[in-house]
């Protein structure tokens, strides 16, 4: 993908390490039965800030959620809220609110009685009860429909009532587990976008975001947990992790980005070192996000959109040979093969197609003039 489609709202915290905990998860694992879904996560969410959990399906997301909830009970580990330990306590009573990927809306009940529940069965008095519903279907935009049933609304109205429902009780922990991936396309881009203005409006509730979608991620969390396999791969500030991915699974999973097969050509020691690595037949600086030896094989991270397309031949660039080109309405991907070693696939995002060659053809491919972040080879993709 391009930079990120939808901008992310201004956030209380931009990319600081949490201050103040409103969540604490400490060493958590989860297991059903033999499958252990859940391994050693250590996370904090401080007091206003947004955290994506964010990676493929069975990764180990909503487990973690669900134990932040209290739905299920750890094999080992702890959750704190705002400091007080919960890792026992039932779910109605961690005052956390709630929101799953089906809505899970009763549906004998009106949408304002829905939206009261919580607050019904924490005995907030009628009138008070009256001047939240309002307020949270308010919030929600969907003041006008309190007497409707849930069967009477579209999914994306369900799930706006869903999170009016988790918002009624004034939650200083917001929990959403795929709220957007039963909508279709539009709706989810709508809800996205009311999403980031609620957050504007919740200066001081923590957010913990599941979700396997990289838009949602990078539109709304200040910081992305990157899973994988029960455990906890990478955790950043959401610029930083997608502008300096530390890893080549993060850097595929976190937009679309090629890995160039590169070799490290002196000793670096440090992230931040300048090096120099061997590409094809090209030899550029690269931005290391870690120590690498000479020789050491690696991956040069480049997203499509910041390579460009040549004559071919030229020098300073890696000869390939078109493939596909694929229009997808702002710009047209290319894919195309690198000569030589190993053939790689890579992908180029162009505006227009003057300086590009008709398919089957060759073309040169330049490489950002800005050095690309190099990772370690072989910690899978
Ligand atoms: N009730 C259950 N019983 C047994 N295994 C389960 C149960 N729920 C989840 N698992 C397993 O635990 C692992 C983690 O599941 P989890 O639902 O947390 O993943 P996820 O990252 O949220 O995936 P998805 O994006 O598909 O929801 C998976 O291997 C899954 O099959």
């Amino acid at each position: 993908m391009t930079a990120p489609a939808i901008e992310r709202t201004a956030s209380a915290v931009a990319s600081a390490a949490p201050t103040e905990s409103a969540i604490g998860i400490q060493d958590l694992t989860v297991r059903y039965g033999s499958v252990t879904a859940l391994e050693g996560l250590t996370l904090e969410v401080a007091r206003g800030e947004t955290v994506a959990l964010l990676g493929p399906s069975g990764s180990g997301k909503s487990t973690a959620l669900k134990a932040v909830a209290g739905f299920l009970r750890p094999a080992s580990g702890r959750i704190t809220l705002a400091g007080r330990d919960v890792t026992y306590e039932p779910p109605n009573k961690r005052g956390i609110g709630v929101v799953v990927q089906n809505y899970a809306l009763f549906p004998h009940m009106r949408v304002a009685d829905n939206v009261a529940f919580g607050l019904r069965a924490r005995r907030v008095s009628r009138a008070e009860v009256g001047r939240r519903v309002t307020e949270a279907l308010d919030m929600v935009g969907m003041a006008g429909y309190a007497r409707r049933y849930p069967r009477e609304l579209s999914g994306g109205q369900q799930q706006r009532v869903a999170i009016a429902r988790a918002l009624a009780i004034r939650p200083p922990v917001l929990l959403l587990d795929e709220p957007l991936s039963a909508l279709d396309a539009t709706l989810r881009a709508d809800l996205l976008g009311e999403l980031q203005r609620l957050r504007g409006e919740l200066p001081d509730v923590a957010i913990m975001y599941v979700t396997h979608d990289q838009t949602e991620a990078l539109a709304l969390a200040d910081r992305i947990a990157v899973m994988r396999d029960a455990r906890l791969v990478d955790l950043d500030a959401t610029d930083r992790l997608y502008r300096r991915p530390p890893s080549e699974f993060t850097a595929s999973f976190l937009g679309a980005a090629n890995l160039l097969d590169a070799r490290v050509l002196a000793d670096c020691t440090a992230a931040d070192d300048a090096v120099r690595v061997a590409v094809g037949g090209l030899t550029v600086a690269a931005d290391p996000t870690g120590a690498f030896a000479e020789g050491a094989r690696a991956l040069l991270v480049a997203r499509p959109h910041t390579l460009a397309v040549t004559e071919v031949d030229r020098a300073d660039t890696l000869p390939a040979r078109l493939v596909a080109t694929q229009w997808r309405g702002a710009d047209y991907r290319l894919t195309c093969v690198l000569e030589g070693d190993g053939e790689r696939e890579i992908r180029i995002d162009v505006t227009d197609l003057a300086a590009v060659p008709a398919l089957g053809e060759r073309l040169g491919v330049a490489l950002p003039a800005e050095p690309c972040v190099l990772v370690p080879a072989g910690a899978g993709g």
